[in-house]
């Protein structure tokens, strides 16, 4: 039986629906339903990806090469819901599609050119192990499948103990994550360009402080992308 016979006998059975608006997929579908798909709020910063909010904000902190996300995200619309689906909802299939999407949009715009290896923002092991699964990681699956760039979850640890970023004020953000990253095998970095992957980006200072470990590893070129875009 071929897996596309064996998906279509299994649709017939439990059809798939598109999360934003329940929908029935179509055969030719995949995740989101082709309206729901056109209607997304794309941010386009991959067509500048050197000269984009992200990379403004970014650029005081450390040196960045290219930054994007691949949608604006604000509370309460659909991408949030999808987005909170994703962390907290056991729908770990989510990043995937999401990851898969941001590959396909950003590999036309040549986003990926240079990129040696994708790095998911580390969770803390109390984090992973509520949650099930790292969403970032899962976001990178997507990607991967799409560029064909290697994933590696190596080389960092985080520690326990900071209180969620989406629980505090942004002036608060960065002290909150300042020292939690930690390089533990610099030569997973040496001689890459780094991709750190994450969910959303709003102040930056997660990616920041990730980054800013890294970079202690010296030789090592870094740039972000995130689904949500939730910065001014
Ligand atoms: O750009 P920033 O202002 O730093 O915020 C973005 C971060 O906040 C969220 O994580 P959070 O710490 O809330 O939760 P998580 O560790 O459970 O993913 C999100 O997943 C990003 O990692």
């Amino acid at each position: 039986m071929s897996s596309s016979f064996f998906s279509r006998f299994i649709d017939v059975l439990a059809p798939a629906s598109c999360p934003i608006c329940g929908n029935r997929l179509s055969a030719d579908e995949r995740f989101l339903c082709a309206g729901c798909l056109l209607q997304l709020p794309f941010t386009g910063f991959e067509a500048n990806p050197g000269d984009n909010p992200i990379a403004e904000t970014l650029r005081w902190h450390f040196p960045v090469e290219k930054c994007a996300s691949l949608l604006s995200y604000r509370p309460g619309s659909a991408i949030s819901k999808l987005l909170l689906s994703l962390k907290f909802f056991n729908h770990p299939e989510y990043g995937t599609e999401l990851g898969r999407i941001m590959a396909s949009e950003f590999q036309s715009a040549g986003f990926f050119d240079g990129i040696t290896t994708l790095f998911p923002l580390p969770l803390t092991r109390k984090r992973q192990r509520q949650r099930g699964y790292n969403q970032s990681l899962e976001i990178c699956r997507g990607i991967s499948e799409i560029t064909g760039i290697a994933i590696t979850t190596k080389g960092m640890t985080r520690s326990e103990g900071n209180a969620p970023q989406s629980s505090l004020p942004h002036d608060k953000r960065y002290e909150n994550v300042k020292n939690v990253f930690h390089l533990t095998d610099p030569s997973i970095f040496q001689g890459q360009h780094i991709l750190i992957v994450d969910d959303i980006l709003t102040t930056g200072s997660t990616v920041t402080a990730c980054a800013k470990e890294i970079l202690k590893a010296g030789d090592v070129k870094i740039s972000i992308a995130t689904i949500g875009y939730a910065g001014q």
